[in-house]
């Protein structure tokens, strides 16, 4: 069977995100040891090996596959809160808050503290955490903080290890539970060298993408302990999120987990590159280049999503908003485009810069 057609590579020239990777022959060769039992009744081998695999990669006694991280995130959520009215304290740029279709007032029923990190990066105990949890001492007035969900990376940031200790210490001893959306984890592991086991043994609950820079084609794992996992599993199921023969899908995460997670410092490498060309341009970013993303400040640079794209066209790559995003699938013929392609742009808005927005740059849209 001829499978070239799955090493052709359709993301080489995708810079709007990670998810754009596609699935490798290899991970198509991987079906055929597939088993193809029900998951619901539990009885898939290799879906029950792959939530064993990564539980076990991040210390934690049990993993469920879900089939996007979405859902791992939201129904982690709920999995760690119990008798509402109580808060959410999170990262206003958190994908939990901002991009997950409010699920957290829905599933969870929660009101949400979206902060804005002092330091513009990362949430701080002392500056972010503390002067906006809320107690919970009887007041009925208040709903009072039970879940703080960090991000690791976000916007391809790593959270420093030493401030998510300090915030996890802090959670114990305030009986506020702790979760990580991990859906890049894997890119803050690969940059540090800090282990994924090290990483998640501060939190309560971890979401771990296998769809973004991993490049499987579907889902994600939640670690936790194995009760907190079986309620998970009870809220995954009552969302539709039961999937039956998932074990085609588990072996090529898998083998996306052996084959691609040594590949994700390369994307890292060309996204810092890019930084340095933009430093060296005097092109205005909005975030350290930690990973494997280059956030433009396109407000202050006065580029428009209109004139980006218009180049990306010219030099035929992919592109929305003033995210570019790198992954293992970027060829470097692309790369040399992007970099063209950011520079034209530049050039072009300093001689007609686009008006000020009050909106955002949206680095995405459906
Ligand atoms: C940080 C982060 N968390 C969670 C998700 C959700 O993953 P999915 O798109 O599979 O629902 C995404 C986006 O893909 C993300 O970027
Ligand atoms: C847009 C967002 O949902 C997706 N996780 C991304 O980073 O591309």
């Amino acid at each position: 069977m001829d499978l070239s057609n799955f090493d052709k590579r359709p993301a080489h020239n995708d810079f709007r995100s990670d998810t754009f990777t596609t699935p490798t022959a290899s991970m198509i060769k991987s079906l055929v040891i597939s088993s193809l039992g029900d998951a619901v009744y539990n009885e898939d081998d290799s879906t029950n090996q792959l939530e064993a695999k990564v539980a076990k990669l991040a210390g934690k006694e049990s993993g469920l596959y879900c089939v996007s991280g979405t859902l791992s995130n939201q129904i982690a959520v709920r999995v760690n809160l119990f008798q509402p009215p109580y808060s959410i304290l999170c990262d206003y740029r958190g994908h939990i808050y901002a991009d997950e279709a409010g699920g957290l007032s829905t599933l969870s029923q929660a009101m949400i503290q979206p902060i804005h990190p002092k330091n513009g990066k990362y949430l701080t105990l002392e500056d972010d955490i503390i002067p906006n949890v809320i107690p919970d001492d009887g007041d009925i007035h208040l709903a009072p903080t039970k879940l703080i969900s960090l991000e690791n990376t976000l916007h391809g940031m790593i959270f420093p290890i030493d401030e998510i200790e300090k915030i996890s210490k802090f959670c114990r001893e305030n009986e506020i539970r702790l979760h990580l959306d991990g859906a890049r984890l894997w890119n803050a592991h690969v940059e540090t060298g800090v282990s994924i086991e090290k990483y998640c043994s501060y939190f309560d609950s971890v979401s771990l993408c296998l769809s973004k820079s991993l490049g499987a084609p579907i889902g994600s794992v939640l670690v936790s302990d194995s009760k907190f996992i079986k309620k998970a599993n009870h809220f995954k199921k009552q969302n539709g999120g039961g999937i039956r023969q998932s074990g085609i899908l588990a072996v090529m995460a898998s083998t996306a987990i052996d084959e691609n997670l040594p590949l994700l410092k390369n994307s890292h490498v060309k996204a810092k590159e890019l930084g340095k060309l933009c430093q060296d341009n005097n092109i205005p970013l909005l975030y350290p280049v930690d990973t494997n993303f280059v956030f433009v400040d396109f407000e202050k640079a006065g580029i428009s999503d209109e004139l980006f794209n218009k180049y990306g066209d010219k030099y035929n790559i992919k592109v929305h908003g003033n995210r570019i995003s790198f992954h293992y699938q970027i060829s470097d013929e692309s790369f040399e485009n992007v970099k063209r392609a950011l520079l034209d742009t530049w050039e072009d808005a300093k001689k007609n810069p686009a008006e000020r927005s009050n909106q955002p740059s949206k680095f995405y849209s459906l």
